[in-house]
């Protein structure tokens, strides 16, 4: 997508060849910094502090985290440990492990000397193929976001999106997101309800910033406010990311997710969730049960960062000292309450026979 005109991805190779910038969205939308990653230790510091997130965006950087690891030790020992940590990094976003596993099972079968030229090409691969894999999600979530301005007549289509899974989230173009630029650049007039997504604000943040920059009707609205807006009829639809979805169409996404997918099966608001097939868990049938939901920060909860009117950026606290807090930065939306899953291959029930449907070779693997 373009900032300022400029063209960009949110991880790219550096200019000497081998180093890896990516966007530090940790200083968005203040600041607009780009930051150099010159080692595996870099790379994994960058998903674990959400310099880089979102789940295809942490599969890319775990990619090139693997290649800059090889460029100092290519050996089979150095390959297993940097594979192995980069997977602790973060547990949910199932893209982590799917990149890493791809990566070691090419380069282990090759000999030591061979695999940094090739780990360089993979990480492109994956993503370049992520951009590729947005481009169709975005492709046919505009069928839906059509469909949904034909039925109603009149009015921009208004869609309420929670997070950010927009190009920020992913290598370009987005997975929820992309259907909503691919709608607005149509000229379908279209309008986003942007969750705040306490605790870490990623849908004030980033999704507010990316829709601003290119131009797209948006509103921002506390977490609180989506079901009310469904309850009155302003919201058309639902459309969301998500971090891992299970065999059988289990959705998990970013904590809150799951209480606008209560709202939205009250008010009949469709809830769609969109997600490229690296996100699909194939080993997992129960969301509930068997996702791992990542356990983040008391400090998250009890503060808040912002920009102060005199520009300076700080973390307030919101409650009293000491106060004790939990911290899931996840939670599991049941398939039942998902109306359909949104992927590069097309639009299909959030079920196993759905995702079956799609993805006839890797579900019967
Ligand atoms: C393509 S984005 C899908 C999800 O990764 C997104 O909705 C989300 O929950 C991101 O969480 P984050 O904690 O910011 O990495």
């Amino acid at each position: 997508m373009r900032v300022d005109g400029v063209p960009y991805r949110t991880i790219w190779l550096a200019e000497d060849g081998w180093s890896v910038d990516i966007i530090d969205q940790t200083r968005l939308p203040w600041e607009w910094r780009v930051a150099r990653l010159a080692s595996m230790e870099a790379a994994a510091e960058a998903i674990r502090s959400m310099r880089v997130r979102g789940a295809p965006l942490i599969g890319a950087t775990a990619a090139y985290g693997l290649c800059l690891a090889l460029r100092a030790d290519a050996s089979d020992a150095a390959l297993e440990r940097a594979h192995d940590q980069l997977l602790a990094t973060r547990p949910t976003a199932v893209n982590l492990r799917w990149a890493l596993e791809a990566m070691r099972e090419r380069l282990g079968r090759l000999p030591p000397a061979e695999r940094v030229e090739a780990a360089y090409a993979q990480a492109s691969e994956i993503a370049e193929g992520e951009v590729e894999t947005c481009r169709w999600i975005g492709d046919h979530g505009l069928a839906l976001i059509e469909a949904a301005h034909r039925a109603k007549g009149e009015g921009p289509v208004n869609v309420l999106t929670h997070c950010n899974a927009g190009w920020l989230a992913c290598v370009d173009w987005g997975t929820a997101l992309a259907p909503i630029y691919r709608a607005h650049d149509a000229g379908i007039p279209v309008h986003v309800w942007v969750d705040e997504t306490r605790p870490r604000n990623q849908g004030a943040a980033l999704t507010a910033w990316e829709l601003g920059r290119h131009g797209v009707p948006h509103t921002l609205v506390a977490d609180n406010a989506g079901g009310h807006l469904m309850q009155h009829g302003r919201v058309d639809l639902c459309l969301v990311g998500t971090d891992r979805t299970t065999r059988s169409g289990d959705v998990a996404n970013k904590i809150g997710t799951y209480l606008k997918a209560l709202a939205a099966r009250e008010a009949q608001v469709p809830f769609y969730v969109a997600l490229p097939g690296s996100t699909i868990d194939w080993t997992v049938a129960d969301g509930l049960a068997e996702v791992p939901i990542e356990e983040r920060s008391q400090v998250e909860v009890t503060h808040i960062s912002g920009r102060a009117r005199d520009g300076l950026v700080s973390s307030v606290a919101i409650a009293p000292e000491g106060t004790p807090a939990v911290n899931p930065a996840f939670d599991i939306t049941p398939a039942s309450l998902v109306t359909a899953l949104v992927t590069e291959r097309g639009v299909c029930a959030a079920s196993e026979a759905g995702l079956a449907g799609l993805y006839p070779e890797r579900s019967a693997s």
